[in-house]
């Protein structure tokens, strides 16, 4: 398999340029961010092109920390503030070249969250698709993120539905999907028209994907056999310095 680097996660120790180059060095193929904003695109920019990588997407802004929030998007009354959390992620996927912006739900519930939700990206769909650039939704599962609007999968595909744009996509982290709905490859296979990206770590402690509940092996394997390419993104916690835990990248690129 194909993997890319979530630097969110891997090598956040360093400075997003110094990230990229590090995952080109350990032999990833692409890599993937959370929020990149404090660093200036042509910088990314710079480490991307030095290093052939490609940046497979970010996310939009979570909003006021201090409160705390988690994104915006689906926060009834807050559409203006969401609608330029959007922008700003478009305007830095351009500048950068990279292929997609997951839109953050943020904490919230009900019908009015779920208008809010599916009415914002909308909006993310019809300004990315000009530039090419898919938008990604991802349930979070309950544990890591109580009160997080987007939750499962089915509710994920119930507003891909509602929206009804083709450049707007599931992002299915196998770690949240494995610790809320189990069934991994199941789901991955019934999903796959709607899966945009996917992500892994182990299940359940978000760790290198070699230990575990699921059995990333297989998993791999299935999703090989679905006829999926795209790079893979490791988002785990290394727990300290990266490299040392890079030990399951050998077999998981053979496969
Ligand atoms: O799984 C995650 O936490 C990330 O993919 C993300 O984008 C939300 O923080
Ligand atoms: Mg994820």
């Amino acid at each position: 398999m194909k993997l890319s680097a979530n630097l969110g996660f891997l090598w956040n120790d360093r400075p997003l340029p110094d990230a990229i180059r590090a995952a080109a060095a350990a032999g990833f193929d692409a890599v993937e961010c959370h929020w990149p904003y404090d660093v200036p695109a042509s910088e990314v920019k710079s480490a991307l092109d030095d290093t052939g990588l490609r940046m497979l997407g970010l996310n939009t802004r979570r909003g006021d920390l201090s409160v705390p929030e988690n994104g915006l998007s689906a926060l009834p009354g807050r559409e203006t503030d969401a609608r330029a959390a959007i922008d700003e992620a478009l305007s830095y996927a351009q500048a950068i070249g990279a292929g997609a912006v997951h839109v953050m739900a943020g904490f919230a519930s009900g019908a009015d969250a779920h208008a809010a939700f599916v009415a914002n990206l909308a909006y993310a769909c019809d300004q990315a698709a000009p530039l090419g650039v898919t938008i990604l939704i991802e349930p979070l599962n309950r544990h890591d993120a109580p009160g997080y609007f987007l939750v499962t999968t089915d509710q994920a595909v119930d507003i891909i539905r509602r929206v009804d744009r083709p450049n707007l996509k599931l992002m299915f982290d196998c770690y949240h999907v494995g610790r809320t709905e189990g069934d991994v490859t199941t789901r991955l296979a019934a999903l796959l028209g709607d899966i945009g990206h996917i992500q892994f770590a182990s299940v359940p402690d978000r760790g290198t994907p070699d230990h575990g509940e699921l059995n990333y092996p297989t998993v791999f394997a299935a999703i090989k056999a679905l006829g999926w390419d795209v790079p893979l993104g490791a988002e785990y916690k290394p727990g300290g310095p990266t490299d040392p835990t890079l030990g399951w990248m050998a077999e998981a690129q053979k496969i």
